[in-house]
C-alpha cells in the first residue's frame, strides 16, 4: 500500500479534478465564492490529487476564490488556468501565492482549425508562444502542466514538437486534450503511444487525459488513454462541463475499481464520498443528475424487475457488480411496481413487520398489480392499506364485484350499473340504480344486485399518500342486527374503493347472519332486507 492507500501492485493514478473550472463551464452552473470553496472541500475529502480551482483571470472574484481555495484547502495540488499569454499567467500566478503545492495550467491550441480560425498563427508562432508561456509560469508555480487544446484534431508531429518545447521549458505534467469530444478509444490510446514514442524527454512529465462526452465517449477515452501511458486523468463530478460535458471521475474511478482484473490502476480517491459530493455539486450548480446516471444517479442501485428482484434478494451480485455502500449510497432499493415479483413483495412487507400467509401473499399480490398498473410508485403506505385490506377480507367472499361504471355530472342524476358474481349463482348479476351522488347510486346498485340492503352507519374515505394518484382508502361500517361490520378497501379509484369495501362489509354481514341462522335458512335471506 502506498500512503493514499494504493496496493503496491497497482499503478498510482493522479484525479485531476476540473469541476471548478471546467465544469463550471457549464451553461448557467457558475458558483460564487463560497460555493466554489465548500466544492473544494468536498473534493480534498473526496480525495482528488489536483483541484483545477478556476481561472483567475476571467473575473476578480474567480481570482478570489482560487485565492480562498489556496488558503483553506491544503493537501491538493491547486491549479489555476491561463491562456498562453502573460496577463493570465501573472493573474493565475497571483491567485496561487497561498497555495502549498500550485500548479499554472496553459493551454494552447495546436490543432489547424483553431490555429488558422481562432487563434490567427501559423504553427511556428504558436510554437514559440508555448515555449515562452511555460517559461514564464514555471516562475509563478511549483508546477506547470501544458494542454494542447484541441490536440486530437491536430497533427501528431507537430503536437510532439510543442510538447518538447513546453518540457524544455519546464512543464511538469503534458496534457493531450480531446477539446471537442472527438475521439475514440482506439485512436487515443495510439496517439498516447505515439506522442510517448516520438516526444523528447517526455519520461520526465506526467502524461495526462482531458476528454469531453460529445460522442458519449469521455468515459471509454480516459480509460483507453491510461491503458497507453497516461498517468493523471482529468474530469469533472457528475461529468459536468462545457456542451456534452467532461468525463465523470466517479464513473473512471469505479471501472478502474470495480474491473481492476483489467485495470491495475489505482487513485487515492475515498470512493465513499462520491455520491455526497455529487449531491453536493447537483445541489449547488443547479444541474441534476440523471436517474440512470452511472455510480450516483438514484436509481443506479434500485431494481424494480421481479426477476432482477428475487435474484438480489437470493445473492446480490447476481444484478450488482459493486455495493452501494462503496460509493456512499445508502443500500440497494428493491422498487415496487407493476414489473415487481412475489419475492419482493414478500420481502418488503416482512421489512414493514408482515409476514404472510401464502394465500394472503397471493391475495396482497394480485391486488398489488391492480395497483401498480394506475401507479408508477406503490408506496410503503400503499402496501400496508393493501395489507390491510386482504387481512380484514377473511370472511368467505359470497358476493364478488365483476365490474362497475358510475355516470355523473353537475348538471344530471348519478347513475351507477354494477355487476356481481354470487357464490353458487351460475350467472353474474347485473343492477343499475340512481343515487344522491356516484358514491350513493353505487351502493344502491350493489344492494340491488347482492339482494342484501344494510344500514350504512359511516362512510370515511382518506387519502394514503399524497399525490394526484394518491390512493384512497374507504371504510364503511353496516349495522345488522345489532352488530357492526366493516369493509375496508384501497384504490388508486375512490369509486372502486368504495364499491370495494361496501361489499366487503356485506359479505361480513352474510357470512356472520349464515352462523347465525338456523341450518335450514340460507344465509342471504338471514341477513337480507330486500332483493331486486
Ligand atoms: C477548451 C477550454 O475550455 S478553454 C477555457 C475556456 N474558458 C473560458 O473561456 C471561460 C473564461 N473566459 C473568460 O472569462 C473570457 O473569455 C476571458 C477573460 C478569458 C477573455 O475575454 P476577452 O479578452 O474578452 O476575449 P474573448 O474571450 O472574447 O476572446 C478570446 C481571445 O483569447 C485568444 N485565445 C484563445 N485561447 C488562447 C490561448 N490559449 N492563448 C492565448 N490566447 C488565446 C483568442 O484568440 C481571442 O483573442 P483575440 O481577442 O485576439 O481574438
Ligand atoms: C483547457 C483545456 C485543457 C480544456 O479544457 C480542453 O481542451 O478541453
Ligand atoms: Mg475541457
Amino acid at each position: 500500500m502506498d500512503a493514499s492507500g494504493v496496493r503496491g501492485d497497482k499503478v498510482r493514478i493522479q484525479v485531476f479534478d476540473t469541476t471548478l473550472r471546467d465544469g463550471e463551464q457549464s451553461p448557467g452552473a457558475s458558483l460564487d465564492e463560497m460555493e466554489k470553496l465548500e466544492v473544494a472541500k468536498a473534493l480534498e475529502a473526496l480525495g482528488v490529487d489536483v483541484i483545477e480551482a478556476g481561472f483567475p483571470v476571467a473575473s476578480p472574484g474567480e481570482l478570489k476564490a482560487v485565492q480562498e481555495i489556496c488558503r483553506q484547502v491544503r493537501r491538493p495540488v491547486i491549479c489555476a488556468l491561463a491562456r498562453a499569454n502573460p496577463v493570465d499567467i501573472e493573474h493565475a500566478g497571483e491567485a496561487l501565492k497561498g497555495a502549498s503545492v500550485s500548479r499554472i495550467h496553459i493551454f494552447l491550441a495546436t490543432s489547424e482549425i483553431h490555429m488558422r480560425y481562432k487563434l490567427r498563427k501559423t504553427p511556428q508562432e504558436v510554437l514559440e508562444i508555448a515555449r515562452e508561456a511555460v517559461a514564464l509560469a514555471r516562475r509563478h508555480a511549483h508546477q506547470v502542466e501544458f494542454s494542447a487544446e484541441d490536440a486530437t484534431r491536430s497533427d501528431w508531429d507537430f503536437l510532439c514538437r510543442v510538447f518538447e518545447a513546453a518540457i524544455r521549458a519546464g512543464a511538469t505534467v503534458i496534457n493531450i486534450p480531446d477539446t471537442v469530444g472527438y475521439t475514440t478509444p482506439a485512436e487515443y490510446a495510439e496517439l498516447f503511444r505515439y506522442v510517448a514514442a516520438h516526444t523528447e524527454g517526455i519520461e520526465r512529465v506526467v502524461l495526462s487525459a482531458h476528454c469531453h462526452d460529445d460522442l458519449g465517449l469521455a468515459v471509454a477515452n480516459s480509460l483507453a488513454a491510461i491503458e497507453a501511458g497516461a498517468r493523471q486523468v482529468e474530469g469533472t463530478i457528475n461529468g459536468i462541463g462545457e456542451r456534452a460535458g467532461n468525463a465523470a471521475l466517479e464513473e473512471i474511478v469505479m471501472a478502474l475499481e470495480v474491473r481492476e482484473d483489467r485495470y491495475p490502476y489505482g487513485t487515492g480517491v475515498v470512493t465513499e464520498q462520491l455520491y455526497r459530493t455529487s449531491r453536493l455539486v447537483s445541489r449547488l450548480t443547479g444541474i441534476p443528475v440523471q436517474p440512470n446516471k452511472a455510480i450516483v444517479g438514484e436509481n443506479a442501485f434500485a431494481h424494480e424487475a421481479g426477476i432482477h428482484q428475487d435474484g438480489i434478494l437470493k445473492h446480490r451480485s447476481t444484478y450488482e457488480i459493486m455495493v452501494p455502500e462503496r460509493v456512499g449510497q445508502t443500500s440497494t432499493r428493491l422498487v415496487l411496481g407493476k414489473h415487481s415479483g412475489r419475492h419482493a413483495l414478500r420481502q418488503r412487507l416482512a421489512e414493514l413487520g408482515y409476514e404472510l400467509t401464502p394465500e394472503l401473499l397471493e391475495a396482497t399480490y394480485r391486488r398489488f398489480l391492480e395497483v401498480a398498473d394506475r401507479k408508477k410508485h406503490v408506496t410503503d403506505r400503499d402496501l400496508v392499506a393493501l395489507v390491510e385490506e386482504q387481512q380484514a377480507a377473511t370472511a368467505p367472499e359470497r358476493f364478488a364485484l365483476e365490474y362497475f361504471h358510475v355516470d355523473d355530472g353537475n348538471t344530471s342524476v348519478a347513475t351507477a350499473t354494477v355487476r356481481v358474481r354470487i357464490a353458487g349463482v351460475e350467472a353474474p348479476v347485473q343492477e343499475a340504480a340512481c343515487g344522491d351522488g356516484p358514491v350513493d347510486a353505487l351502493l344502491r346498485a350493489i344492494e340491488r344486485a347482492t339482494g342484501v340492503r344494510a344500514e350504512l352507519e359511516s362512510y370515511h374515505l382518506q387519502a394514503v399518500t399524497s399525490g394526484k394518484d394518491a390512493m384512497g382508502e374507504v371504510t364503511v361500517r353496516v349495522r345488522d342486527d345489532g352488530r357492526v361490520h366493516v369493509g375496508r378497501a384501497v384504490s388508486t379509484d375512490v369509486l372502486e374503493a368504495s364499491a370495494r369495501a361496501y361489499v366487503q362489509a356485506l359479505n361480513r354481514m352474510v357470512h356472520a347472519a349464515g352462523e347465525r341462522a338456523p341450518a335450514d335458512e340460507p344465509a342471504s335471506t338471514a341477513a337480507a332486507g330486500a332483493r331486486g
